[in-house]
């Protein structure tokens, strides 16, 4: 359409009467102006520049409609061919370049979901260590080597899965950097899986909380994947290559590094490699560019892989070894030393004032006590070995609580025979647990050990836990198995015949009566059944050496009775049996020989009624009187009349409870007969209506010599607000 309108003008009117859209309307134009006499003409010509090529194609038109008009040639056509200057192939590669960082955002992404993925495997392994299942495993038999190469071996199958994935995803997206090296890419993962799974098994040491772990181990894999990968590549983006390759040096012992890094270098150097081998003249830019490209992706140098390859597959070594060193103690033992040496240093440049650990108040040594610790002490060991099965020689624990020292089991000497139930007593804190720890390995002696069958526990720790049946104060279950399935992991360690499970499954079930359980998950056990499954895991396979820590709390009655008889077969069968307990009943019950230990010493030894007839105050005499009587002055008058050193104890609710001397003042002893007679005279004397004699309980000989430790600690503190 020709017009003489200003152009801009015309447009709009244009656009606002034929309406649509505008972009699609008018592409090009063109206006002309000019004087023929003077033959001078100013022709512009307009686009849109919505179109790519309206620039070129309005000029045509322009140009063709001009050179129509001045050769008045109405026929006269033109072509153009509208195309671009070729680029420099520097412009090229390093536009290949800045399209490679969608490598690096993928590898990125990998890490950070990686970094919870490689944490996770640390949370099962806190809780089995935590829980004391792990080790009632060893205790079982089962070997580190082989407890960390089924864990390995079953991580791996578990990560290597959604590696898998990863690479299924690749190819359904076509990522074809990835996809064309996918052996390289896999290998990469296999590696990860390699070094990653030790370095967290290593780490899951230094946690004690499952979900603690699983937090902060995960924070741990995104800072040093994460923020390494994004250093090093800025640091190279900015062009500060000398400190970028010195990071890489450094960050290539991270696995979360080598693997973000691997990945991004594999997606870069298939793209440097297509663009520099595409053309001989490409190849020589790309040399004289000085760009690094690898056709062997393996290479030691940039774009290849060789290096975070070749840093896994060590690293993998490097946190195996680590976590041998700490299953076998030569890292904790290493800490110990250094930190022992680093108090020594700081006590010779600040001398402190003090006498070493803080050693809780002796108890007065008893004849039996001073007699087992000379009998073990001046008999030669192997003579000890023939006659008692374990024998605990010196044993003493020290714990270190920051700049404290406490001492919890103070020399302890003991030998217990085959068949025998020994008793280990003391109030709460005793040290008693701490006895049944170091026996078991769970701890190490401060000095002294112990021998089972003769088997050092400090030089032969395996051999002593695969002859030692353990259970522990708090239940070492793994929640997600049944009882049967954990009796029956048990048993295969402990070499229990395949035939022979099922039965032993069972007869434990039935004996310690929880069979109507034996199926269900023990996380959903009660307490009680808790502690029977505890006591079933220490019995299977017949250990010669069973250690129960307070194997009945938490039972029933009719529970604790059924325990304490299938416990007497056990024992009648030659199992030695150590067992704590806060019921005096039960070790009255159970126990041919016991001891109660006041501050991490032993206070006594010797049988039920040897402790009864030496530390028993003579005998209890329960009166019961009518219950309209008030005054009570007349029986307690006749009592301490006729019983010298009578302690009324008790007068409540028309009952009297009075302690008599087995002993008189003239150091006789005072016989039974004459306490029925006089008792007997006390009903007609001062109308008692019934009255019980019975000996000192064992519950009142634990209560006379603990109360020593109570008195002790109540001193201590004391002391401590005096000071
Ligand atoms: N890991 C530890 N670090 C520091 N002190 C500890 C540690 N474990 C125990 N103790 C202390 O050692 C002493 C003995 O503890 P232990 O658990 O052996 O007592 P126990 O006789 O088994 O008591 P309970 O009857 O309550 O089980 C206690 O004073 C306790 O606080």
């Amino acid at each position: 359409m020709l017009t003489e309108e200003d152009m801009e003008e015309f447009l709009s009117k244009k656009f606002q009467s034929e309406g649509g859209d505008f972009n699609s309307q008018n592409l090009i134009s063109a206006t002309f102006t000019g004087n023929e006499t003077t033959n001078s003409y100013e022709n512009v010509a307009w686009f849109n520049n919505q179109a790519y090529h309206s620039p070129a194609t309005s000029l045509s038109y322009l140009d063709q409609a001009f050179i129509r008009f001045v050769a008045n040639r109405s026929d006269f056509a033109m072509k153009l061919i509208n195309s671009p200057l070729p680029r420099k192939t520097s412009a090229r590669v390093q536009e290949e370049l800045v399209g490679s960082l969608s490598g690096f955002s993928i590898a990125f992404n990998i890490v950070l979901g990686f970094s919870f993925l490689a944490a996770s495997f640390c949370l099962f392994l806190v809780r089995e260590r935590v829980d004391r299942s792990s080790l009632l495993q060893t205790l079982a038999g089962v070997d580190p080597f082989c407890f960390w190469f089924s864990t390995f071996v079953w991580d791996f199958v578990n990560f290597i899965t959604p590696c898998l994935v990863l690479m299924i995803m690749f190819a359904a997206f076509t990522i074809e950097e990835l996809n064309d090296n996918a052996g390289i890419v896999f290998l990469l993962f296999i590696l990860y899986c390699w070094s990653s799974l030790p370095l967290m098994y290593s780490l899951s040491f230094l946690f004690v909380v499952p979900s603690t772990a699983l937090v902060r181990l995960t924070i741990i894999n995104m800072i040093t994947g994460l923020a390494s990968i994004i250093a090093v590549n800025i640091l190279y983006l900015l062009g500060l290559n000398d400190i970028a390759e010195t990071l890489n040096w450094i960050f290539l012992f991270l696995p979360q590094y080598c693997l973000g890094q691997g990945l991004a270098d594999v997606y870069t150097n298939h793209k440097m490699v297509n663009v520099c081998t595409s053309t001989a003249a490409m190849e020589e830019t790309c040399k004289t560019s000085d760009i690094n490209f690898q056709t062997d992706y393996l290479a030691w140098e940039s774009y290849g892989v060789g290096k975070s390859v070749t840093f896994l597959g060590v690293q993998g070594v490097i946190f195996f070894i680590i976590i041998f060193l700490i299953e076998f103690d030569y890292l904790p033992l290493a800490w110990r030393l250094l930190s022992s040496a680093i108090k020594w240093l700081f006590s010779k440049v600040v001398p402190r004032n003090g006498t070493g650990p803080l050693r809780r108040t002796s108890a007065e040594d008893d004849e039996d006590v001073v007699n087992e610790k000379k009998r073990l002490n001046e008999t030669p060991l192997e003579e000890l070995i023939k006659t008692d099965r374990l024998l605990i020689h010196n044993l003493r624990k020290v714990y270190e609580t920051g700049s404290n020292s406490f001492v919890a089991v103070d020399n302890l000497c003991i030998g217990i025979p085959g068949g025998e139930c020994f008793g280990l007593l003391g109030i709460n804190g005793a040290g008693k647990t701490t006895t049944f720890k170091m026996l078991s390995g769970d701890y190490k002696s401060t000095s002294g050990t112990a021998y089972l069958e003769g088997f050092n526990i400090n030089k032969d720790l395996r051999k002593v836990q695969q002859r030692l049946g353990y259970c522990p104060q708090f239940d070492g279950l793994i929640e997600q198995m049944t009882g049967a399935e954990t009796i029956r992991m048990f048993a295969r360690l402990r070499g229990v015949p395949e035939a022979e499970i099922p039965n032993c499954v069972e007869s434990l079930g039935k004996n310690l009566h929880f069979a109507q359980h034996l199926y269900k998950n023990c996380g959903t056990y009660s307490g009680g059944n808790k502690r029977k499954l505890g006591t079933a895991i220490a019995l299977v396979g017949n250990p010669p050496v069973v250690l129960l820590d307070e194997p009945s709390t938490g039972m029933d009655p009719g529970a604790r009775r059924m325990l304490w008889d299938a416990l007497a077969d056990v024992r009648s069968q030659g199992c030695s049996i150590v067992i704590t307990s806060h019921s005096m009943e039960e070790c009255e019950a159970l126990c041919t020989r016991l001891a109660i230990m006041v501050n991490g010493q032993l206070r006594c030894l010797g049988g039920p009624q040897h402790l009864k007839n030496r530390f028993g105050q003579g005998y209890t005499i329960e009166m019961k009187m009518p219950i309209s009587a008030t005054d009570f002055s007349a029986p307690t008058t006749f009592m301490k009349q006729n019983f010298p050193g009578c302690d009324v104890k008790d007068d409540h609710q028309g009952l009297i409870t009075c302690q008599v001397k087995q002993y008189l003042p003239d150091g006789t002893a005072l016989k039974l007969s004459k306490v029925f007679y006089l008792m007997e005279k006390s009903k007609s004397e001062v109308g008692v209506m019934e009255y019980t004699v019975s000996q000192t309980t064992l519950e009142q000989v634990f209560l006379s010599l603990v109360r020593w430790q109570k008195e002790a600690a109540d001193n201590d503190d004391a002391d401590k607000k005096n000071d």
